[in-house]
């Protein structure tokens, strides 16, 4: 059960990013407060450019923001760390080692004895369904295959938080829902933190506790819609359908707002 009494796991507070290049500076982020339990399965939505990356980088560590803070278990957030996992659209695994040893990597770099990794990497390579795969290389992989070695070597650094940038959002449909489903298998085992960046309505209403809705560049958060729907969730339900209406008409008034046009989908939704 999610404790939303006890202190956030992840806290951003007054979170605002602007960049600069080429003498310009363009404003990713407004400022966003956003708490999440620990535990906590939550989805970031929003359209394309407007700041769910921005956001996520700054949680992982790997860009400092421009005001605000953000925190970690109530520490701030300086730097990555071997508590958080990344898991990125890009498979970002070491193409020149096998699929056992991108998943060794982590525990290795960590300290642990060759054995004790050994035996993390298989457990976590048997959990993601590529028992038999231990040795291909990375080019031998199918995308989907490549972004279950991206979890395999996240989850073998046991860490307590998973960011989670689009991790399927090059994979086709089909491939898709299965690494969603196994995601959500894998997610109530173990029960991490996760902070999930997506701009699918349909995978932030299977996946999420709560889904934070973010408006066009600069981003904002404009709306945080709890999904109670008991998991695993069927996207074809009344109460889903419903969900998805109101999410998608969120989202897409974010992006005709930010064009000066009404919202198309508005006279479907009641
Ligand atoms: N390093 C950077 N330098 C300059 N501008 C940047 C940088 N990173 C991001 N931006 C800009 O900040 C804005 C937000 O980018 P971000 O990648 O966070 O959006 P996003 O919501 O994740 O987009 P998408 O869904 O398309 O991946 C964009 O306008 C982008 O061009």
């Amino acid at each position: 059960m999610i404790d939303r009494a006890a202190p956030a796991k992840i806290r951003a507070k007054g979170v605002a990013k602007t960049f600069s290049s080429e003498g310009r500076d363009v404003v990713a982020l407004q400022p966003v407060d956003l708490a999440v339990a620990e535990g906590e399965f939550v989805c970031i939505l929003g359209p394309s450019g407007c700041g769910k990356s921005t956001l996520l980088r700054i949680v992982a560590g790997l860009i400092a923001p421009s005001a605000g803070s953000a925190t970690l278990d109530g520490r701030p957030i300086t730097g990555p760390g071997p508590e958080r996992g990344l898991v990125f659209q890009e498979y970002a695994l070491f193409p020149w080692l096998t699929v056992m040893q991108n998943v060794m990597y982590g525990p290795l770099v960590r300290g642990l004895g060759r054995r004790e990794a050994e035996r993390r990497a298989k457990t976590q390579i048997a959990r993601v369904g590529l028992e038999g795969f231990e040795q291909h290389f990375p080019r031998q992989l199918s995308g989907g295959m490549k972004q279950r070695v991206g979890i395999a070597r996240v989850w073998a650094n046991q860490p307590d938080v998973m960011l989670m940038d689009e991790p399927f959002g090059a994979l086709d449909a089909i491939t898709r829902n299965i690494l969603q489903r196994d995601l959500l298998k894998l997610w109530l085992e173990e029960r991490h933190t996760v902070l999930f960046v997506t701009h699918s309505v349909d995978e932030a209403i299977f996946l999420a506790d709560r889904v934070v809705v973010m408006s066009a560049r600069p981003g904002r958060i404009t709306a945080i819609v709890p999904v109670e729907a008991p998991r695993p969730r069927d996207l074809l339900a009344p109460e889903s359908i419903t969900l998805k209406a109101e999410l998608t008409r969120l989202v897409e008034d974010q992006v005709m707002g930010a064009r000066g046009e009404p919202s198309r989908l508005r006279e479907y939704v009641n």
